[in-house]
Formats: structure tokens, sequence, C-alpha cells
């Protein structure tokens, strides 16, 4: 497959202070990748300067071919970047349709493709975005990066905070999009054992730097590496909420 994402000496934080140390990462289309390490290891400002939401210090990111390095965050979007962080970011005072039409372009993931997809939406459609329940919210947050029709998805902690019935539902279509609809994604999570069955390839931050590059089923079966950087979460079940 094609390369789609190429990132090179990646260096970024939050004015004066770096927290992502010199990342080279590269994706393939259609490809899924898990973004792990513990709490405050770097994996949002990773995420987030890959969307042009943080201060850049050095390096380069080329999307498709196309250098959006220094492109501004509403641009990548167009460049093909669908983003949802970890505050979900939904219109609160609209309905989950409006929501979804608001931001809808032509491509592949339709309305009715992400309510197909997110079948607790469709229930939904005529409810306000501050009417849904909290795993409603992320489930619309994501339909709505879908229907934006991206080249590559950035989810960060889609399950974090959810209840364990809310966190299998929202994998199951999470699963579904990037692995049998083959969307390229990057995924943040901090439980390996929810995101590696789902993923083909992943990687582990400790202090902004890559200290594990693999295949995600083989870093399941890697109780030492999995121990050694991330033991405080691996395995262990999320707080229902
Ligand atoms: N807005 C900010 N301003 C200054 N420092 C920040 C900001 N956001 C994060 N940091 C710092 O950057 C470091 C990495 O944080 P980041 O949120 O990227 O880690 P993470 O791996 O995503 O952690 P978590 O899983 O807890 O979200 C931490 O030391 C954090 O305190």
């Amino acid at each position: 497959m094609p390369e789609l994402l190429a990132v090179r000496g990646l260096r970024s934080g939050y004015g004066e202070a770096v927290v992502v140390q010199g990342i080279d990462l590269s994706l393939a289309q259609g490809e899924s990748l898990a973004l792990l390490g513990r709490n405050g290891t770097g994996k949002t400002t990773l995420l987030n300067t890959i969307a042009g939401a943080t201060r850049r210090h050095a390096g380069s990111i080329v999307l498709g071919g196309l250098d959006i390095t220094t492109l501004a965050s509403h641009k990548r979007a167009a460049a093909g970047i669908g983003w949802v962080p970890q505050e979900r970011n939904i219109f609160k005072s609209l309905t989950v349709d409006e929501n979804l039409s608001a931001v809808a372009r032509p491509g592949a993931w339709t309305i009715a493709g992400a309510y197909g997809m997110f079948p607790r939406l469709a229930e939904r459609k005529a409810n306000m975005g501050n009417e849904l329940s909290g795993g409603e919210q992320q489930m619309l947050a994501v339909a709505r990066a879908l229907v934006l029709n991206p080249k590559l998805l950035l989810l960060d902690e889609p399950l974090e905070g959810l209840a364990p019935i809310i966190v299998e539902e929202l994998l199951r279509s999470i699963a579904c999009v990037v692995r049998d609809e083959g969307m390229s994604a990057i995924i943040v999570e901090q439980n390996p054992r929810h995101i590696l069955p789902i993923t083909q390839r992943a990687v582990v931050l400790d202090r902004g730097a890559i200290v594990h590059a693999g295949d995600s089923d083989e870093l399941l079966r890697d109780k030492a590496t999995l121990d050694a950087w991330l033991s405080v979460n691996a395995g262990t079940p999320r707080a229902s909420g």
C-alpha cells in the first residue's frame, strides 16, 4: 500500500517546553495504528501536532504527498485530517442530524452510512447534542469525522470514561471502520487489551519518544514489553461512567 502519512524528526510541545522528542512515524494507506503509553507520555501532544494544534519545534509532516507541516489546523482538515480530540467538540445546541449535515462532505462516507455504523445515533437523530450520553456524544464525534471523508482519522482516547457496555459497542464500530472499511487511523488509547485486537500496528511512547513499534498482534502477546511500558493499565478494566 502507498504511504499515507510520513512524520519525520517531529519535536513539539507547549511554548518553549518540548514534549514530543523527535518522532519518526509512517502509516500506509488503509493502515490503523494504536498509539499507546502511560499517562503524560505525549500521546495527545503527538496527535494534536499532526492535527496542527500545538507548537511544532522541528520536523515535518507529509499527508498523501502534501507537506502539511506549516498548515493551520482547518487547512489540515481540508487536506484530509479527521481529528476527534479528547473534548469531542460536538455542537451541543444542534441535533445529531444537524451535527452531521453541518460538516458532511461528498465521498464514500454518507450520513446514512454513519448511521449504519452507529445505529444508536440513528435512534437519536432528532436529539440535541447536549441530550446525548457520553458514549453517544463520542459516537457522534467519530461519525462527524467520518462524514468529512478524511484520508486519515485521528482518535484521542475515544473510550475514556465510558461504561464497559458502551466501550464494547464503540470498539465494535471502530473495528468496522478501520478493519472492514479500511479507514486509515491513529487511535490513542491507554488500554492495550482494548485497542491492539482491532489495529494493525502499534507504537508505544515514553517521555515523548517511541520506545516500541511493531505489529499489534505481536505486542498483544509480548507480556514483557506490555509490562515494561504499559503495566499501569495493561488489562485493568476502565472505570465506568
Ligand atoms: N496545554 C498544555 N500546556 C503545557 N503542558 C502540557 C499541556 N498539555 C499537556 N502538557 C504536558 O505535556 C506532557 C504530555 O502530555 P500529553 O497529554 O500529551 O500526554 P498523554 O500521553 O496524552 O497523557 P494522557 O494519557 O494522560 O492524556 C505532560 O507532561 C503534560 O503535563
